[in-house]
């Protein structure tokens, strides 16, 4: 398949992550790329939708008032769910390729969030667990406003928020999982987004 990520892209996104841990683009997933997710999400949403828990293996539970979203995992046998997949999948390469970072595989699901939906500040990864190492969030939601809320805010190790993100259609964040809490504030309407996270494939092997 034709490489959709320019090696110009790769080098911009591959140097925020080593100067700063994180990079928000915009415009680097084609638009009918975008809309397709959409409108699958959107047909989906009330029949294969859960709320999603949170927690690992035996201790997973269901906790609204921490998350309060509804997911769906993404299956690379899809075609529309493939064309974001097969972009996130030059992104692992471009990123072992510059940094070997040992990124192995790519786990996603899309997650929509009603009104009043929120999700609080929490880390994708433990520290030193190596599993989930970078962290991305895709958006897609046209013509959001202001006070729409559901913003996406991102934090440093020190808890000063250093990113406000409005979950506008076509923005992707990307972040090292460990590094960064992060929360989504409670949404004035319905808010989609796809969440995901590259990992490693042993504990030995971490960046
Ligand atoms: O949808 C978002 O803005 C972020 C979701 C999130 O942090 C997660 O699912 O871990
Ligand atoms: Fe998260």
């Amino acid at each position: 398949m034709v490489s959709q990520l320019s090696e110009a892209m790769l080098d911009v996104i591959a140097d925020a992550l080593v100067d700063k841990g994180y990079i928000l683009l915009s415009d680097i997933i084609p638009t009918f790329v975008s809309l397709a997710l959409l409108e699958k999400m959107q047909a989906k949403q009330d029949v294969d939708f859960k709320l999603a828990a949170i927690g690992r293996g035996s201790e997973q539970q269901v906790n609204t008032d921490i998350r309060s979203d509804k997911i769906s995992w993404l299956d690379n046998q899809d075609q529309i769910d493939n064309g974001f997949l097969s972009i996130m999948e030059q992104l692992k390469d471009g990123l072992n390729r510059r940094l070997f970072m040992g990124l192995f595989d790519y786990e996603s699901h899309y997650a929509v969030y009603e009104k009043g939906a929120h999700y609080k500040k929490h880390v994708d990864a433990l520290k030193g667990s190596q599993n989930r190492i970078l962290s991305t969030v895709f958006f897609l939601n046209p013509l959001w406003q202001q006070a729409d809320g559901g913003e996406l805010i991102i934090y440093d190790e020190n808890d000063t928020i250093i990113a406000t993100v409005p979950p506008l259609m076509g923005t992707l964040a990307v972040f090292l999982s460990e590094r960064f809490p992060h929360e989504v504030l409670p949404t004035n309407r319905t808010r989609n987004s796809i969440a995901g996270w590259f990992r490693v494939s042993n504990a030995n092997h971490g960046f």
